[in-house]
């Protein structure tokens, strides 16, 4: 086995690194997990898991009580440039217009009201236009939206479900963007889950996975303890 030189450990207490070099195999393996930290990480987020990460994070603004619905906008340069959630228009109160999807007439239903995830997404754009961009969006555009897409430039849709593909909104969207010439692909994820977990941060520790725990769990008090031997083990 290679035996190189290289620091028996590595922790990070407060602002300053402390290494201690030991003639030890490269298997030092990070405290309390498995973690190489001589090693690139591999677990970090695809480029489109962050953007579909993005758009679903947007999607729990959602006030609708069903179906909550994100999207966001990337350009070319991997730069996002939009990103959007189901609800009601700027300045119509989200406590006065209905949430249902059904009732006596279509006025008393949330339909004519909400503005889909996609159409906010265009809206909020903060560039000049979004030719030639990509749209992340949880659900598969309607028509109405698919208007919006085709007209704002957007030249590719990546979406995570298509349930509503029997639905008349859905085969016209989809007839558009055929003819318009924008790609539209479902989307599949590298890993199942992102989990964000707030309490998972830790400031004094390096090498921490935000959301993914250790069976050992962690604590800023535990590690104002930690010595340079805890960290070894
Ligand atoms: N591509 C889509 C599809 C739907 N939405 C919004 C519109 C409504 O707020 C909700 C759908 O309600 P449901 O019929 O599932 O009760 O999702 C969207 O923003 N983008």
């Amino acid at each position: 086995m290679k035996q190189d030189t290289i620091p028996k450990a590595v922790c990070f207490n407060g602002s300053k690194f402390l290494s201690e070099p030991t003639n030890q195999p490269e298997t030092s393996l990070a405290p309390h997990n498995t973690r190489d930290l001589t090693k690139k990480r591999e677990d970090y987020l695809e480029w489109s898991e962050y953007f579909m990460g993005l758009a679903f994070l947007s999607a729990m603004r959602s006030k609708d009580p069903v179906s909550q619905v994100g999207a966001c906008i990337v350009n070319c340069d991997n730069k996002v440039v939009g990103v959007g959630y189901n609800g009601m228009p700027l300045g119509c109160s989200d406590d006065v217009l209905p949430w249902n999807k059904y009732g006596q007439n279509r006025l008393e239903t949330k339909y004519m009201y909400v503005c889909h995830a996609e159409m906010n997404a265009v809206l909020n754009k903060i560039s000049s236009d979004v030719k030639g961009c990509t749209i992340y969006v949880a659900l598969f555009p309607c028509n109405e939206c698919a208007k919006i897409i085709i007209q704002a430039g957007i030249k590719h849709v990546i979406y995570m479900s298509d349930k509503h593909a029997s639905k008349d909104e859905t085969k016209a969207a989809k007839i558009m963007f055929d003819l318009a010439g924008v790609e539209y692909r479902k989307f599949v994820p590298r890993q199942k889950k992102i989990i964000i977990d707030f309490e998972a941060i830790d400031w004094n520790y390096p090498n921490q996975d935000l959301g993914q725990k250790t069976d050992e769990g962690r604590s800023a008090d535990g590690l104002e303890n930690l010595t340079l031997e805890d960290c070894a083990k």
